[in-house]
């Protein structure tokens, strides 16, 4: 089945809840890795990438689409477009896979969807897109599953620790740092000081070789 991966970006001050660890230019380097993670996983099953940047942008294997307008209304404006099955797949999940992704387009009903932790939706998987309307943001699991009972949507909701994990702040870094073996966003971690490090209460966190710091 041909379908089509829409993937929002934001290349420019990105992940600010992360301002505590990386500074701006680290931001967009950290960013831009995890999207190449992403790409590289979206190509491997076999669909095609646009990414909807709030910025100009290029890349060598997507199309770009530049939306200056919030979010939502970008991803609604972009589903509007589609003719095709269509993924909505978010660019901080970097340690999704390619059999992650060819498993939500398996799916036997009209829609499948990820959730992410704390009750937000990491990818969205549409066969009839022009149909549905995003609304990320606060509880958007919710939002979502509500807005596909009212377009009449079957719906399979899909169990992923790896799709799972967006990257948002810093106690998240590490599951890169365990579960990213031949990602690109590790390799940006491991080569600006991070390292695995347990906490005085035996929790598992990341820490930064002050010697890497450019903040
Ligand atoms: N097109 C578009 N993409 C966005 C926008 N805001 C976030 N994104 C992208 O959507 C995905 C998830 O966003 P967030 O987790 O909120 O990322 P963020 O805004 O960079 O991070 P914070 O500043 O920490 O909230 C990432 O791939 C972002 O690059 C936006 O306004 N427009
Ligand atoms: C934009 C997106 O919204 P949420 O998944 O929290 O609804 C996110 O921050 O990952």
């Amino acid at each position: 089945m041909y379908f089509h991966a829409l993937i929002p970006f934001k290349p420019v001050n990105p992940k600010t809840r992360l301002s505590c660890i990386l500074n701006q230019e680290e931001r967009e380097a950290f960013a831009r890795a995890m999207l190449e993670d992403v790409i590289a996983a979206v190509q491997k099953s076999g669909c095609s990438a646009t990414l909807l940047c709030t910025h100009s942008f290029k890349h060598e294997n997507a199309l770009v689409a530049v939306r200056t307008e919030p979010l939502n209304d970008a991803i609604n404006w972009a589903l509007g477009q589609f003719h095709c099955p269509a993924l909505i797949i978010m660019g901080d999940i970097p340690l999704v896979t390619a059999g992650d992704i060819q498993r939500l387009i398996r799916t036997e009903k009209d829609m499948s969807i990820v959730p992410g932790r704390g009750g937000g939706t990491n990818i969205i998987f549409l066969k009839k897109p022009r149909c549905f309307r995003a609304d990320y943001y606060g509880a958007s699991f919710l939002d979502h599953m509500r807005i596909a009972e009212e377009c009449g949507f079957s719906v399979e909701v899909i169990d992923s620790f790896r799709m799972s994990t967006d990257i948002d702040e810093k106690e998240d870094l590490v599951e890169i740092l365990i579960h990213g073996k031949g990602r690109r966003s590790r390799e940006y971690l491991e080569n600006s000081g991070f390292s695995i490090a347990l906490d005085e209460k035996g929790r598992v966190g990341v820490q930064r070789d002050p010697h890497e710091e450019a903040l």
